[in-house]
């Protein structure tokens, strides 16, 4: 006999099903809300702002029919030391990934650039965000997309570019990866940054 399960009662009611990804993955709610492989909402996959307003609508503080985005003003959290939403997992992956491209060798050798392909392979199947994971892994195996890892210069400019697409996806501005050492490596040029 199976025990039941303590977290039940903590499934989304709202886990209605769009096109299912495979199993260990997870869903997509009607309300656009990001399931994880246990039914629940997936904290690394949406924002807490998402929740919020999921949340205020599942519990009548809006209709069904309003759309996330339009619910705004969510309550603050409450505390600072909760787990990453989409967009704190985000930020502080960007912050590795760029300082790891900030301090790649300039003239990498065989065995260093196939740990990086490595790194980058294994990081597109294991990002918390199944659905950031999934559709960076497909960029990433697009023939023009493939890891630019002969020098700093080329893997720098490379991430930039893999940051931008997602930076496009989600509306944001694009960054000018002219400038990405400023941004990781050295510093600005008016000192702000010493
Ligand atoms: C691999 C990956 C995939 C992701 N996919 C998704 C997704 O599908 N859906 C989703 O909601 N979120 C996704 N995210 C998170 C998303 O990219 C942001 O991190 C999050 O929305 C927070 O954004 P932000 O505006 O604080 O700045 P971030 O985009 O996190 O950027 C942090 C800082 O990096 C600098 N920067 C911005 N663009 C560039 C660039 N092109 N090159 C160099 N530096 C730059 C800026 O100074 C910026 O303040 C993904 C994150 C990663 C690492």
């Amino acid at each position: 006999m199976t025990a039941p399960d303590p977290d039940s009662s903590e499934k989304s009611s709202d886990a209605t099903v769009l096109p299912q990804p495979p199993a260990h993955k997870g869903a997509i709610s009607k309300s656009g809300i990001i399931l994880g492989p246990d039914g629940k909402p997936c904290r690394s996959c949406n924002s807490y702002r998402d929740m919020a307003n999921m949340s205020a609508m599942l519990t009548g503080g809006k209709s069904k029919s309003t759309p996330l985005s339009a619910v705004v003003s969510p309550p603050p959290q409450e505390r600072t030391d909760c787990p990453p939403d989409v967009e704190q997992l985000g930020r502080s992956t960007w912050t590795l990934l760029h300082s790891i491209t900030a301090t790649y060798p300039t003239s990498p050798t065989p065995s260093q650039k196939s740990d990086m392909q490595s790194f980058l392979s294994i990081l597109s199947r294991v990002y918390p965000c199944w659905v950031c994971a999934e559709d960076f892994s497909v960029w990433m195996k697009q023939p023009a997309n493939t890891p630019k890892l002969d020098s700093q210069e080329d893997f720098g400019r490379w991430m930039c570019n893999a940051h931008n697409e997602v930076n496009k996806k989600l509306g944001k501005p694009e960054f000018d990866c002219n400038f990405w050492k400023e941004r990781w490596r050295d510093g600005w040029k008016d000192g702000r940054c010493d």
